[in-house]
């Protein structure tokens, strides 16, 4: 296979130069009984931004939390297929989770600083992951640089993070993620929270972060999708017999070809906001 061919049914073969950092084949999620994600194979190209759009319930979380095992942590949860990150099986039986969560970080919905210091909320995971003291204050200039953040707060890096407004607070949590120096930051929705303004600055530390990084973003926002993403996965739900219904990937492509000249009728809709 080519590995620079975007490798999915559900897409054109569409070229790149970019290589695949992860690739999940086949990957099914269920929740107890309920089967919420459904056969998802799609590859995660590497220094791309790649959005999850789609229908409130398609699993589009979900599948960001196979990225980075976080749906062990949901009592009941089973995940099928494979996840491979590097071309290595992130569930396998020797690989530890908080491994996988060191190089694949995650920012959430809503802001969640620690109630520490400011300079503590970067301290503190790059203490646990074994960072040197003495090289603790150039990380957390550095982290807080790469998030837009350190002009805002260099002179009050002692005060506490829940003081920052919630733009700030959201910066502080992406300065946070790639504090300790992931490959890919995971984002659930990250400006869904914010002000216009903290939602453009958001949104243009994306483009800057994935200089360095590999972004997913989970978004409802359809322009922000066109903003941000390179690459764009749509999702939908379907209903099966007895009215339960299950995520699926409709089509993977570049943004704009999602946007502009979608293969899948169910694409042209959503985009086009007649469903959803
Ligand atoms: N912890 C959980 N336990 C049981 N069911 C869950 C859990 N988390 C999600 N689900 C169900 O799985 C399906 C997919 O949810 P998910 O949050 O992944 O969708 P989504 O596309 O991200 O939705 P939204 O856009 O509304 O955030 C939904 O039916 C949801 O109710």
């Amino acid at each position: 296979m080519n590995p620079n061919t975007v490798n999915t049914p559900n897409s054109r073969s569409t070229n790149t130069t970019q290589e695949a950092i992860l690739r999940t084949e086949n990957v099914s999620v269920t929740y107890g009984s309920f089967q919420a994600l459904r056969g998802v194979t799609l590859d995660i190209l590497k220094n791309q931004v790649t959005a999850f759009i789609g229908p409130s319930g398609c699993g589009k979380s979900t599948l960001l939390r196979c990225f980075n095992r976080l749906n062990d942590l949901i009592p009941g949860t089973k995940v099928g297929g494979k996840v491979t990150y590097q071309g290595a099986d992130i569930y396998a039986d020797k690989v530890d989770p908080v491994q996988v969560r060191r190089r694949i970080g995650m920012v959430f919905q809503k802001p969640n600083p620690f109630p520490k210091s400011i300079y503590d909320n970067i301290a503190f995971g790059a203490k646990i992951n074994g960072y040197k003291k003495s090289e603790m204050d150039e990380i957390v200039e550095r982290s807080l640089r790469q998030a837009g953040l350190w002009e805002e707060v260099k002179d009050k890096l002692k005060e506490s993070g829940l003081s920052l407004s919630g733009g700030q607070q959201q910066r502080l949590c992406i300065a946070r993620t790639v504090a300790i120096e992931p490959d890919v930051v995971l984002m659930d929705e990250p400006a869904s929270a914010l002000d216009p303004l903290s939602t453009r600055k958001v949104e243009e530390l994306i483009q800057e972060l994935k200089e360095h990084y590999t972004i997913i973003i989970v978004t409802h926002n359809m322009q922000q999708a066109t903003r941000v993403a390179d690459m764009t996965a749509f999702f939908n739900a379907e209903a099966e017999e007895g009215g339960k219904r299950f995520g699926y990937l409709v089509e993977y492509d570049r943004t704009e070809a999602i946007f502009n000249n979608p293969r899948e009728e169910y694409t042209r809709q959503y985009v086009s906001g007649r469903f959803g």
